[in-house]
């Protein structure tokens, strides 16, 4: 019999990707493509969804192709996708009434602080685990049911459907209107502990039910594709930064991951239960396997760390690859007393506020583009040590190690350098696309083709680690430095008169 393989489909924030893994959990062939970014208005971001199904399409039959296998050696289908980006379409034509608002726009900042001031807003982050913020699905389908004309009459109907990636993807492969627990988990309409849709919240936030698609747990068979993968199952879906921890193969509380792309994701395995937060992270659900109970996770979302990198090559033209920041800042031995705090849309977890902005501080004669190249650096480490600070009050976890992935952990003075403020060893595993890889495990393990999470925590090998070398002294002075920083940021934005 010819040898079985699973596919995982990661639809990223700025591209997809579709990978076939094998029995060892080794990459076996890759197909990638970019998608549009639209910004309509300042603080606008918006994708086409149709593209990213063409996409999809597309990818999936590059890497079958490139992998050599047909579809019957395919055993199973995982999905992972970007969290909270909202697609609403017609289920009727299948076409998006807009395009999907991704989970980077702010558009819904005057909605969020009207629905603060509103009776029942405290009780919000009990129910859901989210805070207000503009960062979830709820006030995008509120902004686009208030924003487009006929729309809310249509969605009480029962014409159209809500959907984050994932559900509008298992749509157009299999007919299914469904999304996984994880993902539910990050719309702020699923109590917690039910994993049901909670009316209250619907309530809230003024979205009819007909909308929503069925909560499924994130790893058991959802259905069977057509189209370009006919007769594969898709036998898993997760949100990208839960894949990425059950591809770290974090399947004990207390084991974290955080993975460094555009923006960074720290989350910590807390257990069947989830842990409210008093601290300014996340409660989500991590996975949930069919028949069983769901394991939580905290969660501390940073929005700006590669794409500070980013803003640091196109922006300021000081570099020209992402990688050259590490040569540069090895210019210097030192940051020079020169800060930066990415607050370019405001600061996500643990602060929370929408109305800060970024800033430089420190800068004297004596600063160059070096001491700016390893400010931006340790803006990354400083921001991983607030949510690592942030979980350890909330949950009495303190870090033994922690496992990391993503774009930015090819830079060895940034991993060191987190490592440093950590005062843990941070380790970076073989297969560097956790993502995808967290998907294809789930989906594996759904249909028997890994047997058990033991299986897969045997396939887990390190491929790089950092020890702490950073004096307490040093260490609490530079902390004490950034936190002096942060509080510059706070409130630049002032409420229009
Ligand atoms: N050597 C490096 N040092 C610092 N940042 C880097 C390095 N290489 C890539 N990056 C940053 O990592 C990000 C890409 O990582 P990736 O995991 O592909 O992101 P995503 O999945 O969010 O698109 C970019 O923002 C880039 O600026
Ligand atoms: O697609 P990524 O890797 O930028 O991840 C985005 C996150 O899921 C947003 O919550």
């Amino acid at each position: 019999m010819s040898e079985r393989y699973v596919v995982a489909i990661d639809q990223g924030t700025t591209s997809t990707r579709c990978i076939v893994f094998d029995r060892r959990g080794r990459l076996h062939a890759v197909a990638q493509q970019e998608h549009h970014q639209y910004y309509p208005r300042p603080g606008w971001v918006e994708h086409d969804a149709m593209e990213i199904w063409h996409h999809v399409r597309r990818t999936a039959t590059a890497a079958l192709q490139s992998a050599g296998i047909g579809l019957d050696q395919v055993a199973a289908l995982g999905i992972t996708n970007q969290r909270e980006t909202t697609v609403l379409w017609d289920r009727h034509t299948g076409r998006p009434v807009a395009r999907a608002i991704v989970w980077q726009d702010t558009r819904t900042d005057e909605l969020v602080n009207a629905l603060a001031a509103t009776p029942g807003a405290e009780s919000i982050p009990k129910r859901c685990g989210l805070p207000l913020a503009t960062y979830f699905s709820a006030p995008r389908i509120r902004w686009l049911l208030d924003h487009t004309p006929g729309l809310r009459e249509r969605a009480l109907a029962g014409d159209i459907l809500f959907g984050t990636m994932e559900t509008w993807l298992i749509w157009n492969l299999t007919g299914l209107h469904v999304t996984d627990v994880t993902n539910a988990s990050r719309t702020q309409l699923m109590d917690l502990r039910t994993l049901a849709w909670d009316p209250e919240l619907l309530d809230f936030f003024g979205i009819p039910a007909a909308v929503l698609p069925t909560i499924r747990p994130s790893v058991g068979v959802l259905g069977t594709c057509r189209d370009v993968l006919d007769g594969v199952p898709i036998a898993a879906a997760l949100g990208d930064q839960q894949a990425a921890l059950f591809g770290q193969t974090c399947f004990t509380p207390g084991e974290a991951k955080c993975t460094y792309g555009t923006g960074s994701f720290l989350l910590l395995h807390t257990g069947l239960e989830p842990v409210a937060s008093t601290h300014g992270l996340l409660s989500t659900v991590a996975y949930q396997l069919a028949g069983e109970a769901p394991a939580y996770a905290l969660e501390g979302s940073i929005a700006i760390t590669g794409s500070l990198v980013q803003w640091f090559r196109d922006q300021l033209g000081l570099i020209t690859t992402a990688p050259e920041i590490e040569t540069l800042a090895r210019t210097v031995k030192d940051n020079g007393g020169c800060y930066i705090v990415p607050a370019f849309s405001g600061l996500y977890a643990p602060h929370w506020r929408s109305s800060a902005r970024g800033v430089i501080v420190g800068l004297t004669s004596y600063i160059t583009k070096g001491h700016l190249a390893r400010a931006v650096l340790e803006a990354t480490g400083w921001q991983t040590r607030e949510v690592v600070d942030a979980m350890n009050a909330d949950s009495g976890i303190a870090l033994s190690t922690l496992k990391v992935d993503g774009g930015m952990t090819s830079d060895n003075l940034l991993m060191q350098f987190v490592a440093d403020v950590l005062d843990v060893p941070v380790v970076r595993p073989m297969v560097a696309e956790t993502v995808s890889l967290g998907a294809a495990y789930a989906a594996g393990l759904a249909v028997g083709y890994w047997p058990d999470l033991g299986a897969l925590r045997d396939l887990w090998h390190r491929a790089g680690q950092w020890q702490p070398d950073m004096s307490p002294a040093l260490r609490a002075t530079e902390y004490g430095n950034w936190q002096r920083a942060v509080a510059h940021t706070f409130d630049w934005i002032q409420p229009s008169a």
